[in-house]
């Protein structure tokens, strides 16, 4: 960790980032299974919830057919026993006239037209021969007494009579329609009520009742949503009677049809049909209900008679799907609409979580770089050091333990004290955001370190700098560095005072200065030792090294601050002397000369000294070239001496003048 506290600490980058894409895949993996099983399992609750309520329609359907079956079934019978037992056809049986002929006739045809039931009426006698005969016709509610036919019973077997002749109350018989005793093609149901006629105890014959079956066939329906089901009735050995295919039907009578028979086509709903009285069940998304109905001991069904008939009713799935279809769009569009929108959603979470990642991913390299690159210190509002990095710890050699919660009172700045240093950060800070200058740091060794320093203002909440941040770069090696140059070029190496160069400089400026200003005089001396070569050649250039530093040291120790002296050649040294009179140069002349002759040094040594003083119109070179002419004049005399040169310009004066009187 880079910062022992690090208030940039990207926790969430540091969780999130490498496992960023493995846990929105997992994410978008689980929340797609769960919504898929959410969808479906929405869409198998619509399909149940449609098919339980298909369920209770056609049960209740089948439990309302059974009733109206019975109820007609009851009333056919009821209106047979009127016909039997009315007072016309007593009348008729004790006086066969033709008027009571009639009036039977009307009677009967009056209740055929109540009831509704009958497309016709017989009145038999017991050799079956007919004695009276009405019609109804159901489309224009007319009832009439037709002709009497030479025939026997039209749709009645000789078992059927013989079971009336034998009973005392109607009984209604449902059978293939015949013609003549033969079945009629194409093959209908046709019912028949055979009714007793008895007269005081006696039997005289029967009424035959030929059903309207056109009312009855509308029961075997049910009303589903808009539109009508049609019910298919079987026998109780699982053969159809009605079916919507003409083909199924009546295999219980023709034996090239018995194979459509439930049992056989549809074992698994027979068995469900064979142990329950009614009930519902879902085959391969088809949807059956069942209901026996018992038709009672008046009623046969078919030959064999049968009392038990099955109602059946059979929905296919694709009705069952085309009625869940609306509802079933309605959610899928739903389920769209909620889909796209949370896919856009994600997309653009991922984006923003991706823009995110890679900004602290970008945050986090600048920071690394920034830690590895610069000492960093992190200070909070109040001048409080909250963190230091390793850069920052291998510089100053304090660790993070020792710094952080303390103010940084290891640095400081040059020649100021820290109250006015602090103020004039401070007030930096807050015009500009921004300070830097070169620092001084003492550092855990109590050595100083010269660093650059830049401080900036960090806002993180409404304005407010709520932390700084210093950056350093350490400068004492480059400054050392460059203080050694600028020693180089302005320094002697080898006497450590001024060079040829610095000397040159200084002289020139004095030059100009004094030009222009006559008070500002000046005054150069140059020194020279005297047989320095004699001192290399028998003691070496090592001493004579030695002895070129022991003097200036020893010129250095009596000159003023002012003053200048450099070493301008190899044993030549040049002193410059401003605001100084000729006289009180040569003075210190002559007492640099005779110190020099003094000092305890093996081999002993003299020096030579030219002194010249500025004058107006002096130009650099013209002073120095009268210094040298003294000094060679001093060297000439036999050295160890000075001699300056207004002594020369008076000694060739005279010598001029004396050549004059000569
Ligand atoms: N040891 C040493 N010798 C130097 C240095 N620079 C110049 N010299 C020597 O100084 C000597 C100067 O000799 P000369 O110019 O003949 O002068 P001198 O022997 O002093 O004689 P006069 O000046 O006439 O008294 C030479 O032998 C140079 O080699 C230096 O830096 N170190």
């Amino acid at each position: 960790m880079p910062f022992k506290k690090d208030p940039l600490q990207p926790t969430l980058r540091k969780i999130l980032a490498p496992y960023f894409w493995p846990i929105l895949l997992v994410v978008l993996v689980v929340f797609s299974s769960a919504s898929a099983y959410n969808y479906f399992s929405q869409r198998t609750q619509i399909t149940e919830q449609r098919i339980d309520a298909f369920a209770d329609s056609i049960a209740k359907s089948l439990r309302h057919t059974e009733l109206e079956l019975l109820k007609a079934l009851q009333n056919i019978e009821e209106s047979a026993e009127l016909l039997v037992k009315s007072e016309q056809l007593t009348d008729y049986l004790e006086a066969p006239d033709s008027l009571n002929r009639f009036e039977l006739g009307r009677e009967w045809a009056q209740l055929a037209k109540a009831s509704g039931h009958y497309k016709r009426l017989q009145l038999l006698d017991l050799n079956g021969l007919e004695i009276i005969k009405i019609d109804y016709d159901s489309h224009k509610g007319i009832a009439s007494v037709a002709d009497i036919a030479e025939n026997s019973l039209p749709a009645v077997t000789d078992s059927a009579v013989k079971r009336v002749a034998k009973s005392d109350s109607p009984i209604t018989i449902f059978d293939l329609e015949r013609k003549e005793g033969q079945l009629k093609s194409p093959y209908k149901l046709a019912g028949t009520t055979l009714a007793p006629v008895y007269q005081k105890g006696t039997q005289k014959g029967f009424a035959v009742l030929s059903l309207q079956m056109d009312k009855l066939n509308q029961l075997f329906s049910s009303q589903l949503d808009s539109q009508r089901l049609p019910l298919k009735l079987l026998t109780s050995s699982g053969h159809f009677i009605r079916s919507e295919n003409p083909d199924y039907r009546y295999g219980h009578i023709f034996a090239d049809r018995q194979q459509y028979n439930l049992a056989e086509l549809s074992p698994q709903l027979w068995q469900e049909v064979s142990n329950h009285n009614q009930g519902t069940m879902l085959l391969d998304g088809d949807l059956f209900a069942f209901r026996w109905i018992e038709l009672g001991a008046s009623v046969e069904m078919m030959t064999p008679a049968s009392q038990r008939v099955l109602l059946l009713s059979h929905l296919p799935e694709e009705i069952v799907a085309q009625a869940t279809k609306p509802q079933i769009e309605a959610m899928n569009r739903a389920w769209i609409a909620r889909a796209t929108f949370i896919l856009l959603l994600s997309l653009g979470l991922a984006l923003l979580a991706r823009y995110v990642i890679t900004r602290l991913k970008v945050q986090n390299l600048m920071l690394t770089a920034m830690c590895q690159m610069s000492a960093v210190m992190i200070l909070d509002e109040k001048g409080t050091v909250i963190g230091i990095n390793r850069a920052f710890e291998s510089l100053s050699g304090f660790s993070a333990d020792d710094i952080c919660g303390q103010k940084p009172r290891m640095l400081m700045q040059e020649n100021m004290s820290r109250a006015a240093w602090k103020k004039k950060v401070t007030d930096m800070l807050e015009s500009a955001g921004a300070w830097q200058g070169e620092v001084k740091c003492q550092i855990a060794d109590e050595t100083n370190l010269t660093l650059w320093m830049e401080i900036s203002a960090i806002e993180t909440s409404n304005r407010q700098a709520n932390y700084f941040v210093a950056s350093f770069i350490d400068m004492t090696e480059r400054i050392e560095r460059e203080e050694g140059l600028k020693l180089l070029a302005t320094k002697d190496p080898l006497t450590g005072i001024d060079n040829r160069r610095t000397f040159d400089n200084t002289l020139c400026e004095l030059n100009k200065t004094a030009s222009r200003y006559p008070s500002a005089s000046f005054c150069l001396a140059l020194l020279d030792l005297d047989y320095f070569k004699q001192v290399n050649d028998v003691y070496g250039h090592a001493t004579g090294d030695n002895i070129l530093k022991n003097f200036a040291k020893l010129v250095s120790s009596q000159l003023r601050e002012q003053d200048l002296f450099a070493r301008i050649g190899g044993e030549e040294f040049a002193l410059i002397m401003p605001f100084t009179s000729i006289d009180e140069a040569e003075i210190v002349c002559d007492r640099i000369r005779s110190s020099t002759k003094s000092m305890t040094l093996d081999p002993k040594i003299t020096v030579s000294v030219g002194l010249a003083c500025h004058q107006l119109k002096d130009s650099t070179k013209t002073l120095f070239d009268r210094a040298d002419r003294a000094l060679y004049h001093a060297k000439a005399l036999g050295r160890n001496q000075v001699v300056t040169d207004q002594w020369i310009d008076a000694l060739y004066k005279t010598s001029s003048s004396e050549l004059a009187f000569a």
